[in-house]
């Protein structure tokens, strides 16, 4: 489901903010190594749980604790359920407990992958702020066609869960120079995804 403007613009500005300040925190914003392709372009960090090809953990790598999963990120989640298919997620669900921030320079790209470290049935949701990004969205069988792809531009929300959950998707470009006047972001893209992990 895409809801294209779903966040207001002073939200988003919010958000942006937000951001900027978990991006400062122990775990920074770092571009994982991927196992065959080599760097990623995009910077991430992490809260909840830190991520890494392909798991979750509690701890950064130096040992540190991971920064909490902020309460605003999981209201945020269960409203962006509610909104794009009708009801939040029950109340019996694992919780939301995760979120990773990608930050996408002009250059930046996301390969086709499924989010698939989660043990939990919950939709997975997304927030996009700052430039907009083609958004590759594809099936459950294999990572090319018959694919779909959207702009998703700031403020966007789009969440993938049931029988969509397990989507290969990604991120093929960026478009700079389209972010909103007055977001406080000069360039390049913002993307949290918030999901539950369903890890004890
Ligand atoms: O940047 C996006 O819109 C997608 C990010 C993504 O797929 C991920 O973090 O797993
Ligand atoms: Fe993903």
């Amino acid at each position: 489901m895409h809801l294209p403007g779903w966040l207001p613009l002073e939200a988003q500005r919010d958000l942006v903010e937000r951001c900027r300040a978990w991006a400062r925190g122990p775990g920074g914003m770092v571009r994982h190594r991927m196992p065959r392709s080599g760097l990623m372009s995009v910077r991430m960090t992490a809260l909840g749980r830190f991520w890494t090809p392909y798991r979750y953990s509690a701890e950064l790598p130096d040992g540190r604790p991971v920064p909490p999963f902020p309460d605003v990120l999981g209201e945020l989640a269960r409203n962006g359920v509610a909104a794009a298919y009708g009801a939040p997620p029950p109340a019996d669900a694992p919780p939301f407990d995760v979120a990773l921030v990608n930050f996408y320079d002009s250059e930046a790209k996301m390969g086709m992958h499924q989010d698939r470290e989660e043990r939990a049935d919950v939709p997975v949701v997304s927030l996009s702020l700052g430039d907009s990004c083609v958004f590759r969205f594809g099936n459950t069988e294999t990572r090319t066609r018959p694919y779909t792809d959207v702009v998703l531009g700031s403020g966007d929300l789009f969440v993938f869960g049931g029988p969509s959950r397990m989507a290969y998707h990604g991120v093929p470009r960026t478009l700079p120079g389209t972010a909103p006047a007055g977001l406080g972001m000069a360039a390049g893209r913002l993307n949290i995804t918030i999901r539950a992990s369903g890890l004890p």
